[in-house]
């Protein structure tokens, strides 16, 4: 499989592979890397893959996108990530063994889709040790290192550093938004004292953060002599590993193929629902992708009026789902691409007034005007729709819900889909306690094994948001 990208030019070599766009993060010409064509799958195939463990599935999926690890290499490394042993987090009564097991809410017509059993409670999981391991097994197989620069609104950054913590050859570099994060998202991150992990707060907001990913890494000398790599969802890799779960999803709520399903999403840099796009474009039948937002609605608001407006930093709200607030979300430069026939030209100029700080405007489009065709539906959430949704799904089915989840519970239950409706959850409730506080007067349920996480010491370097004061700090660490 080859990859191209979003604006045009792929770089060195001209036609990449999965590993070098493994390793490569960010295109470029500051592009997002996608393969040159979705593979379909048969029926035949979702057929056969019915039955597959969640290794397995995963396996015969990432096949399709990675032709240059040998079959049974790839095959290995599916099979030491996910396990039970890995994904132990799963609600009482649900089997690890599913890797991401479906609970319903109301049997076959609402369910969450589990992906927050893994180390760090959180979705990022799913797709980020799988990343650990194969960078482990590509940097060993070409003799290399790589220094991982990343942004995190609370998530991404536990669950890289989980992955890569004692990784040989594997630095991460993670920035967070200072005094932003819960306090156990802070915790899960800045206790880590592993020499191969460096957190840097940043005096703004995720999007400040994510800025400064990409600045470094268009930064091609720097990114070379550095070896700058990416986790965030702008590395294919992390899109193409949760892929899976949709067609895992999919299996668990249905008895045939001929059914359909809608996924109901929690949006922020439009990752995860980005590979539900994906997934249906190969073939999945899925009926509806729901987006969800919190206050920072940027998202719902293109799907509504096909303006993407993204906000700046002080026009960004600090909201109880932290994790998504997020106004410019990097993986929809990939669904741009595909909804305006895969023309980087477009997607570049498109891009280019983004990069200058300015909004674009597809309404008057004849490819706005045919985005149906795509299955997306919108909405956003309040705190007050959190707090409510959160008691209500507790009183009704006695199930605690974090505040991202409950975002999209709330926007599920604004569409009626026809079909049965998978809620990914992304998060559990003991990440956001505050907010369970106030909506159940109760404390979260919490693991026994991250009891006492916040009183650890914490490891943090605070500094402002600018590139070159990180570029300095990634150099002072590294060495010339
Ligand atoms: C808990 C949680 N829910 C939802 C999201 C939004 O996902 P995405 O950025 O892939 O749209 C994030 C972060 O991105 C998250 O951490
Ligand atoms: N919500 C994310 C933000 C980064 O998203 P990513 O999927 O692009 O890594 C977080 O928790 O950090």
């Amino acid at each position: 499989m080859k990859y191209i990208s979003t604006r045009g030019h792929a770089g060195q070599p001209a036609n990449p592979e999965f590993c070098d766009i493994l390793l490569g993060g960010l295109a470029p010409d500051g592009g997002l890397y996608l393969p040159e064509t979705y593979p379909q799958v048969t029926r035949a195939e979702l057929d056969a893959w019915r039955s597959l463990s969640y290794a397995e599935l995963a396996f015969a999926i990432l096949s399709k996108f990675i032709t240059d690890i040998p079959p049974a290499d790839l095959k290995a490394i599916c099979d030491k990530t996910y396990t039970a042993d890995v994904y132990r987090h799963v609600r009482q009564g649900d089997r690890a063994a599913d890797i991401t097991p479906v609970h319903w809410l109301e049997e076959g017509r609402l369910g969450l889709l589990e992906l927050s059993n893994g180390p760090t409670l959180a979705f990022k999981d799913m797709a980020m040790q799988l990343l650990g391991n194969l960078f482990e097994y590509v940097l060993a197989r070409r003799g290399e290192t790589i220094n991982i620069l990343g942004a995190t609104s609370g998530d991404t950054g536990s669950a890289a550093e989980y992955a890569m913590r004692g990784k040989h050859g594997v630095r991460v570099f993670m920035l967070s938004p200072h005094g932003l994060m819960s306090p156990f998202q802070r915790a899960q991150m800045y206790s880590l004292q592993d020499e191969n992990i460096f957190n840097i707060a940043v005096t703004g907001m995720f999007d400040d953060a994510q800025d400064i990913v990409k600045a470094v890494s268009n930064d091609h000398a720097f990114k070379a002599k550095y070896k700058i790599g990416a986790v965030n969802s702008i590395n294919w890799a992390r899109v193409a590993a949760q892929i899976v779960y949709y067609f895992k999803g999919y299996f668990a709520a249905t008895k045939s193929n001929d059914e359909q399903v809608a996924f109901c999403v929690p949006s922020g840099n439009f990752g995860n629902i980005c590979a539900g796009h994906i997934a249906r474009r190969m073939g999945l039948p899925v009926a509806k992708l729901i987006l969800a937002t919190n206050e920072n609605d940027v998202l719902d608001e293109f799907f509504r009026t096909g303006v993407y407006r993204p906000r700046k930093a002080a026009e960004t709200h600090v909201t109880s789902s932290p994790s998504m607030d997020i106004s410019k979300a990097s993986n929809f430069e990939r669904f741009v691409f595909d909804l305006l026939g895969r023309d980087p030209q477009k997607v570049a100029a498109l891009w280019a007034e983004v990069d200058a700080g300015r909004a674009f405007d597809l309404s008057a489009s004849p490819e706005f005007a045919a985005i149906a065709e795509f299955g997306f539906v919108s909405g956003a959430s309040r705190h007050a729709d959190r707090l409510a949704t959160i008691r209500k799904v507790f009183d009704q089915y006695g199930v605690m819900i974090d505040t991202h989840t409950a975002d999209a519970l709330k926007v599920a239950w604004q569409h009626e889909a026809g079909v049965p409706v998978l809620v990914l959850e992304t998060a559990l409730a003991v990440k956001f306690a505050e907010t369970i506080r106030e909506a159940l007067g109760r404390e979260p349920e919490r693991p026994a094994d991250l009891e006492g996480i916040e009183s650890l010491p914490q490891r943090v370097e605070v500094m402002a948001p600018d590139a070159d004061a990180v570029k300095r700090f990634i150099v002072d660490r590294v060495g010339a």
